[in-house]
């Protein structure tokens, strides 16, 4: 059970309480607003636990935006009203402390930004913030997480070697360990392997499919063929609206919506 208080001392304690359904995440009409342009609208979406859910839609959809705005990413860039409900917590009310929030609901970004300190530092850097010294927690927690994200043995042996020596698709699974060394529930991607080659892709793809085991997932691809590989749901975003939300395998087989099927057979976006 984790508290979470915000920083404001006037403000209340809130406890996450421990999750007693298979939701992991559910956005009520959610809007999202850069200025006046309503980038986002209605979009309701339930999230279940340890699966894997794909947002695709054509550039500018929205779904980065959506995205986002699930761990308030865009807190002082954008308004999103709505509800964000995590263990029966509204994390969209103004009462929650949003850096402990972000420690159950992580971000991995589009292109690998690891910090420029070595690999062990990249991943213990968040835990000595909040006071963890013990040298064989993080040693153990080091392991546990290189392992999850699936360059142990590539690295085990160098882990005091600077993360910006590594290769793009080796500093993006440094970034996904680094995510999950502080043990998060959720784990929100941005187009996480566009910047990698297929190689590096596919070993990102397995890794995502081991993670789910232990994380809820939640995905943004432009890459169809993963989103299909990889996805158990898949939302498709047009023009800021969720016009379709199902399992995976019925959008790819057999969407409900014209312009769902339009865009998962590469006729427009
Ligand atoms: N920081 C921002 N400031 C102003 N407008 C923004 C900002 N970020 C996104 N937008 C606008 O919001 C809309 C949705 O953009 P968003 O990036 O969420 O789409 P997307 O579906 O993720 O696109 P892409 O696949 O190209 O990343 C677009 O009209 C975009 O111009």
């Amino acid at each position: 059970m984790a508290d979470l208080q915000t920083t404001a001392p006037e403000r209340n304690i809130l406890t996450f309480s421990e999750p007693e359904h298979e939701l992991a995440l559910a956005t009520k009409d959610l809007h999202v607003y850069y200025g006046e342009n309503e980038a986002l609208r209605e979009a309701d979406l339930q999230f279940e636990r340890y699966k894997i859910t794909a947002l695709i839609g054509a550039s500018g959809s929205g779904k980065s935006t959506f995205l986002r705005s699930l761990n308030r990413m865009n807190d002082g860039v954008a308004r999103v009203t709505g509800n964000i409900m995590y263990r029966d917590l509204d994390i969209n009310s103004n009462q929650i402390d949003v850096y402990e929030m972000r420690r159950h609901i992580g971000m991995v970004f589009q292109r690998p930004n690891p910090f420029a300190k070595s690999i062990y530092d990249n991943i213990t850097f968040a835990l000595r913030q909040r006071g963890v010294h013990d040298k064989q927690e993080l040693d153990e927690i080091v392991e546990t997480s290189l392992r999850q994200a699936a360059m142990w043995d590539q690295v085990k042996d160098e882990l005091h070697k600077s993360a910006l020596a590594l290769s793009g698709g080796q500093q993006q699974r440094l970034c996904i360990a680094r995510a999950i060394a502080v043990k998060p529930d959720i784990l929100l991607l941005d187009e996480p392997a566009s910047a990698l080659d297929p190689v590096a892709t596919a070993q990102i793809e397995d890794t995502l499919l081991k993670l789910k085991e232990n994380y809820t997932i939640i995905i943004v691809t432009h890459n169809m063929q993963q989103a299909a590989r990889v996805s158990d749901y898949t939302a498709f975003f047009h023009l800021g609206r969720v016009l379709e939300y199902d399992e995976a395998r019925k959008i790819f087989t057999r969407p409900k919506v014209t312009i769902t099927n339009d865009y998962i057979s590469g006729n427009f976006g």
